[in-house]
């Protein structure tokens, strides 16, 4: 298959873990005989830096022209620690997202066997969780008109949702329920947001095309705290923009770490692929971001051409790195020199050399040792 695929690093840590996943890509590239091209763009703080906006038009053509798109991430503290930034990193994302209509933010969350030590929460509440956000990505208050009155001291963002916003949503995440264990429930604040109101009849509306699917609600301050007492409970999570935001970072430690964390941001027409995290500032250029979420967003973009073969083999090697420890700090208490460029080497090589049954994976030296 050819594929085109626009490549978006933007800040922090971004280049760093995307590099990893093009590096995986190329590898099954090789393997399964595909040809994948990649152009990269500018987005974020480095194109305000570049060209004075988070989001040039050259950036946005090439998203427009290509088969799908790569993200990194955005974000960098000269602008998170001044709050009259009136030309913000954000803003590329959001324009990005709302552009291309990219209205779907999937964000699958898993407890890994292997890294049950590694979450603060007790083994036998997250072993076994298996969740699928579905979160709404182009509406609501990050989008709603903004105001902030003249003398500065009064601020608002308007919260608000159409039925067809919450309608296309809906019926995806009822899709994908069918698939998985039958069972939706919307995380919103009925008792208090009209936005919400609006949320639970529609979706309840849709619901009745889905019999054999289970809908519950929750209230988003209990949904926060369901998913740290008993997260198994759930199977599909639907809810709108900003509550997905937040609660999708809460899952994430279920799995141990935010660097493990992928998505997909689909729409009609467009795809991108990206990581759930932000720029993580402190660690750039360190070589201790985890870059498992990019590439695991990469084998959504694969499933989302069909390609699952390829997609199952990254997943295996991935499940590899973290049960020989070939993993970032974030999630490694063994070795303290595995970096960002070495799991990525890991995952390449495994893809590469199917038939090695030995695990020689010679080019990853861990201080004097080698894995073997
Ligand atoms: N999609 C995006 O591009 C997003 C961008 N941001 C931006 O990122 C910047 C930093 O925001 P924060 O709130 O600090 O969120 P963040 O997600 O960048 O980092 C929060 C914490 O998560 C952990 N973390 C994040 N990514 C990791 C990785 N790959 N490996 C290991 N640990 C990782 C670190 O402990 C870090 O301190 C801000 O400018 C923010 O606006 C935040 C969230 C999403
Ligand atoms: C605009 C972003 C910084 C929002 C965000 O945190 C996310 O999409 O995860
Ligand atoms: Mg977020």
């Amino acid at each position: 298959m050819k594929l085109n695929i626009a490549v978006l690093p933007g800040d922090g840590i971004g280049p760093e873990v995307t590099n990893q996943s093009i590096k995986v890509l190329k590898a099954i590239a090789l393997m399964f005989d595909h040809k994948f091209t990649f152009k990269t763009a500018d987005v974020g703080a480095v194109a305000i830096d570049r060209h004075n906006n988070p989001l040039p038009d050259a950036t946005l053509d090439l998203c427009k022209s290509c088969d799908a798109i790569l993200f990194g991430s955005i974000g960098h503290p000269k602008y998170d620690n001044d709050p009259t930034a009136k030309v913000r990193p954000e803003q590329g994302l959001l324009k990005l997202r709302k552009e291309l209509g990219l209205f779907a933010n999937i964000r699958p969350v898993k407890a890994y066997d292997t890294l049950l030590d590694k979450s603060p929460l007790k083994q036998n509440i997250i072993q076994g969780t298996d969740i699928s956000i579905y979160r709404e990505l182009t509406g609501g208050i990050y989008f709603g008109e903004k105001h902030l009155s003249e003398d500065g001291n009064v601020a608002s963002d308007l919260c608000e949702y159409s039925r067809e916003e919450i309608e296309r949503i809906t019926h995806l995440a009822f899709k994908a329920a069918k698939t998985r264990s039958r069972k939706v429930t919307l995380v919103d604040k009925a008792n208090v947001l009209e936005s919400s109101r609006l949320w639970r009849k529609v979706v309840g509306e849709v619901a009745e095309q889905y019999k054999d699917v289970t809908l519950d609600f929750l209230f988003v301050d209990n949904a926060a705290m369901q998913m740290i007492l008993n997260p198994k409970q759930f199977d599909v999570i639907l809810t709108e923009n900003m509550f997905g935001d937040i609660i999708s970072d809460e899952a994430s430690v279920i799995g141990g770490s935010i660097g493990l964390l992928a998505s997909a941001s689909v729409g009609n027409k467009y795809a991108m692929f990206e990581p759930i995290h932000g720029s993580f500032p402190q660690a750039t250029g360190k070589g201790i971001a985890n870059p498992i979420a990019s590439i695991l967003s990469a084998t959504m973009l694969l499933e989302h051409f069909g390609l699952f073969e390829e997609a199952e083999l990254i997943k295996e090697a991935v499940d590899k790195s973290l049960k020989l420890n070939i993993s970032t700090p974030d999630i490694n208490s063994k070795y303290d020199n595995v970096t960002t460029d070495k799991v990525g080497d890991f995952i390449e090589d495994f893809i590469l050399n199917p038939n090695d049954t030995n695990m020689n994976f010679t080019n990853i030296h861990l201080g004097q040792s080698t894995i073997i």
